[in-house]
């Protein structure tokens, strides 16, 4: 939907780019990593979403001529916008699997480019990424706590504008069943679902009336919101007069929705009414400021709630706002290249890399993975990044490089995916996760490791920078 052009992106990288062309640089090839630091959620895992997405932007980035006259009025030179004029991305791009875990502090994906497209690039994909991935994540622990009941994205009118619409596509990525936003649904493929607004039982004097009317025009796919005057003493009744309406017609009532009050006793009370009317394949939906521990607790209180339907919670990934994720340069000039940092842990991982994931002999995920130089083949032990005694043989394990080459030379090369293949990808991967991992308290710490020869690196590269300061 949104028409991305290249000035999608801060100023400074347009300004950097001016220098890196004026100063001879612009054919000099780099890398750049993106990775997070920290796990959203205080949680086990986080999901990997937006890729396609991405990828897609890339494919097309280009400026236009209103971003040439832009830039032309903020003072860029001719001969640099001559060189944006043609600007298209020609690099490689190599990337995890989109719907994959991820984890903190190793590559999750690598721009490799001549230094200004790479540059140009780093804006765009932390946008792209960075919420796609913390809303999927949210979703995921939505579906982790509503087992097998359904969830319905209901978050469009919540959301940070227009990221309303990538958000619907993650949370499917994560693990809802469908969504209430038109646009996406048409856009990605993804099952469109909803119900009825307060608005339309007030426009009716009686509720009743407002219920007929609907289930005569939208038969197939009635679900009545009975929570507008009182849900007992007339919500549910009148349904289940409309319920039996619609049984004489040769029709089904398919759901109530609730949307306030207590939704354990309300959803409880309604189902014994519904069943005790002959209704018991009329399914019961509640919304209301839902997030997981909503969901899991009204579980664990027997609530007969066939469907959730999430807004505020899913769309602005309620409590954590961002995933921290960043972009860093790791190669250039033909040299690995590092930023120091008084945090071991925010030192970035220097040079082209590569990372393996260890599976148990059972082919369950170990729980760790190792992030290796690109061009090692052959390595079997595990380094902690900053305590060299914590160091793990692999021999017991098998590793799996996660890193593939998606875009060579600018151009696609990996097969593009659809929305529901993506989540049924996640699903499986997420499945193969022992569960320690993704319990919501305290859960175990999935280890990330380098391997000996890329911890020398990095720890020579610190120990020649601190040496010049
Ligand atoms: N039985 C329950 N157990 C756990 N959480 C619940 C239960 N019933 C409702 N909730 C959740 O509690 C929160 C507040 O519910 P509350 O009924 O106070 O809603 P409200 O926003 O005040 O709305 P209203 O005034 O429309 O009822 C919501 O997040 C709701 O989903
Ligand atoms: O609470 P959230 O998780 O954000 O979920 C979405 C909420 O949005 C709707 O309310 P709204 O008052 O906007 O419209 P309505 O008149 O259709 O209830 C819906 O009824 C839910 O209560
Ligand atoms: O279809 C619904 O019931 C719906 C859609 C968006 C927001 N709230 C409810």
């Amino acid at each position: 939907m949104f028409d991305y052009t290249a000035t999608y992106t801060d100023q400074y990288q347009i300004t950097m780019s001016q220098v890196y062309f004026h100063k001879g640089m612009k054919n000099e090839t780099a890398i750049f990593d993106y990775f997070f630091r920290k796990l959203p959620f205080e949680g086990g895992y986080t999901i990997f979403a937006g890729l396609e997405d991405l990828l897609k932007a890339i494919e097309n980035l280009r400026f236009d001529q209103k971003d040439l006259e832009l830039l032309e009025k903020e003072g860029m030179d001719q001969e640099f916008l001559d060189y944006l004029e043609d600007f298209k991305f020609s690099g490689n791009i190599y990337s995890a699997k989109e719907g994959d875990l991820i984890f903190p502090n190793r590559p999750v994906l690598s721009v490799e480019a001549p230094i200004i497209e790479a540059q140009l690039l780093e804006t765009l994909t932390l946008n792209t990424l960075n919420y796609q991935s913390l809303i999927a994540t949210k979703a995921s622990r939505m579906r982790l706590a509503a087992g097998d009941r359904k969830l319905v994205d209901f978050g469009l009118r919540r959301a940070p504008g227009t990221g309303g619409y990538a958000a619907s596509r993650a949370a499917v990525i994560g693990g809802f069943n469908s969504t209430s936003n038109v646009r996406s649904g048409r856009d990605y493929n993804i099952p469109i679902s909803g119900t009825m607004a307060h608005s339309f039982v007030q426009r009716y004097d009686e509720e009743i009336d407002s219920f007929r009317d609907f289930a005569e025009v939208r038969a197939h796919d009635c679900v009545l919101l009975v929570d507008t005057y009182d849900t007992l003493k007339s919500g549910v009744p009148n349904a289940i007069k409309v319920g039996k309406e619609m049984e004489e017609r040769g029709e089904k009532l398919k759901g109530i929705r609730l949307d306030s009050g207590d939704l354990a006793w309300l959803a409880k009370e309604s189902r014994r009414m519904l069943d005790e009317a002959g209704l018991d394949y009329v399914k019961i939906a509640a919304s209301n400021q839902i997030d997981e521990e909503v969901i899991k607790s009204l579980l664990n209180q027997n609530a007969p709630i066939d469907l959730f339907g999430v807004g505020t919670s899913l769309v602005t990934g309620r409590p954590d706002s961002a995933l921290d994720g960043v972009y860093k340069l790791s190669y250039a000039n033909e040299e690995p290249r590092l930023k120091l940092s008084e945090t071991v842990s925010k030192i970035n991982l220097p040079g082209k890399k590569q990372v393996y994931r260890l599976f148990n002999e059972d082919g369950s995920f170990y729980g760790g993975e190792v992030v290796a130089l690109a061009d090692e083949d052959d390595f079997d032990i595990m380094v902690h990044p900053s305590d060299p005694k914590q160091s793990r043989i692999l021999t017991e394990f098998t590793k799996e490089p996660l890193l593939e080459k998606v875009v060579e030379n600018g151009k696609r090369i990996s097969i593009p995916r659809a929305t529901d293949e993506i989540a049924e990808f996640s699903r499986q991967q997420l499945e193969k996760l022992p569960k320690e991992f993704k319990r919501f308290d305290n859960p175990h710490a999935y280890k990330v490791g380098l391997t000996k020869k890329l911890k020398e690196l990095r720890d020579s590269l610190v120990h020649r920078h601190k040496e010049r300061v």
